[in-house]
Order: structure tokens, then sequence, then C-alpha cells
């Protein structure tokens, strides 16, 4: 599904973002990507969504090593892939039902791309995907017309349209509260569960990441510091891992299951 190994990147300006990378995630796999700012998450990310090349390392996506392929086969490639980002690249007078029905894009024909602009081809899926993220009411709004957290979400609406064999999501539910962000990650995490759909996701919350997901990639300095279940993600790996960043214990989530059993099931912490 994804298998990246030994990635460098070093941007122009010098700055190193990713020093020695490897991660091997298998079909239907969910992962959260943690770590501190400018710990290399987005960047791993956008390797692995093949919108940035790193200087050395292989990288293989969806069983196709993305830059030896033809433009054509890359399009295709990346038509399987599903990007959500922290801020939703979504042009500000497009209308909510046409930033969805986008997700289906790459796959559609130029012409049935160009005519849904003027008339939605697929109003009721886009609405179908609307309303597992409570936005089925804001179909014909115009998207500058939303929230920020509103926006965030029709940028996840859109992916569960596209229905991708591999979502990428980077801070998908940083906009929203945490009610909404739950609910976001619930429809992200049906999405995949039994369809073989994978899921890597970097998130700030942790205890989002340890609801929500089976595997916990702690990143720091652009390398990654541990690859565990989530069973095994103690506290004190979380303190190392975020250690000179201001700290704010929580609770646990309520409904938390397992992943909080025994050490682990001291206060999550959330990085601020
Ligand atoms: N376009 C760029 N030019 C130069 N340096 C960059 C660029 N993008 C990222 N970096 C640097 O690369 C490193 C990794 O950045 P990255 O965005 O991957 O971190 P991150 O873990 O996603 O951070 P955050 O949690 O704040 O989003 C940081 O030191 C950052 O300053």
């Amino acid at each position: 599904m994804l298998d990246l190994r030994g990635l460098r990147l070093v941007h122009p300006n010098g700055q190193r973002a990713l020093d020695g990378v490897s991660l091997h995630v298998k079909r239907g796999e969910r992962l959260a990507v943690i770590g501190p700012s400018g710990a290399g998450k987005t960047t791993l990310l956008r390797i692995a969504g093949t919108s940035l090349r790193p200087n050395t390392g292989d990288v293989q996506v969806l069983g196709e090593a993305p830059w030896g392929l033809a433009a054509r086969q890359l399009r295709t490639l990346r038509a399987r892939i599903g990007t959500i980002h922290q801020a939703a690249p979504i042009p500000p007078r497009l209308r909510v039902v046409s930033a969805v029905l986008a997700g289906r894009l790459g796959r559609w024909g130029t012409w049935r791309a160009l005519a849904s602009l003027a008339h939605p081809a697929d109003a009721a899926g886009a609405h179908a995907a609307l309303a597992r993220l409570d936005l089925g009411d804001r179909l014909f709004d115009r998207c500058d017309r939303l929230s920020g957290g509103q926006l965030q979400r029709v940028g996840i609406a859109r992916v569960l349209y596209q229905a991708p064999d591999l979502i990428l999501a980077d801070e998908p539910v940083s906009a929203l509260d945490p009610t909404s962000a739950d609910a976001a990650l619930r429809a992200l995490v049906a999405q995949c569960e039994g369809t073989g759909v994978t899921l890597v996701a970097s998130l700030h919350a942790l205890d989002l990441a340890l609801r929500w997901f089976d595997r916990i990639v702690g990143m720091r300095e652009g390398r990654i510091e541990f690859d565990l279940p989530r069973e095994q993600v103690t506290q004190a790996m979380l303190q190392q891992l975020y250690a000179g960043d201001p700290l704010l214990p929580i609770q646990p989530p309520v409904d938390a299951d397992s992943a909080l059993d025994g050490e682990a099931r001291a206060p999550v912490l959330m990085c601020r």
C-alpha cells in the first residue's frame, strides 16, 4: 500500500525536513503520525501523496513507484489517493456541491468535469457525503459563506465522495470543535472499516489519535522516534516526544477502549 524507505528531504533553504524515514503501511491500516511542530509530518504525507519528491529514498504508493511513471499514469495513481489538507484548497466562490464532486474529477473525463460545474453531475452523492459530516443542508451554499471548520468538513466530504484507496489527512480536524472533530474522524474511519481503505493522518490531538487509530508513529526532528500499536504507546513516550513543548494534561476519552488500558491509561497529553 505504502512503502517508503530511507527518505531524506532538505528544502532549498537548507532546512532539513526528513532524515532517513522508512515506513511500511499495509492495506486497511489506520495510522496516526504525531509529533511536535516541524517534526516532518506534513512533509512525509506530501511525499506519500506524490506532491513532493524526496532528495533520496524509495517511494512506492499503491504498488507504483510514482517518479518512474508517465504523466498519465501518475494522474491515474493520484486519483486513487484522497488528500485532506489543514486548509482545504477550495476556490471561495465555488458551491459546496461542486467542491465535493471535485473529489472525482481525476476519474471523470474533461467534458463531464466541466459540465458538472454548471449542472452538478451527482448532487445526491455529494449530499450523502456532506450529510455524514452534518453538512447536508449546505449543499448549494458558496464555500466563502462557510466557517473554517465547515470548510474543513467539506474537504473531508470531498474525500469520502472520492472513495480513494488511500486517504492521507494532514491535521484533518484542526479547525473543528471537539465534538465535530470526533464525528469527522468517526466518518473517516467508517469509510475505511471493512473496505480495505488505508488511512494515514497527522494529528496534534493525542486523545483522538489514540481513540481512532490502531498504529501510532511518533516523529521528531525529521525522524521516526517510535512506530507502535496504540496499546503500546505510553505517557512516558509521549512526554519524551514532546519534550520541551508545553503540555496540557487532559482526561482520557470516556469511551476509549483498550488503547488506554494499563500504563497508557494515565492522562493523555495534548500538545498545544
Ligand atoms: N517550503 C518549505 N521551505 C523550507 N522549509 C520548510 C518548508 N516546508 C517545511 N519546511 C521545514 O521542514 C520541517 C518540517 O516541516 P513539516 O511541515 O513537515 O512539519 P510538521 O511536523 O508537519 O509541522 P506542523 O505540525 O507544524 O504542521 C520544518 O523545520 C519546516 O520549517
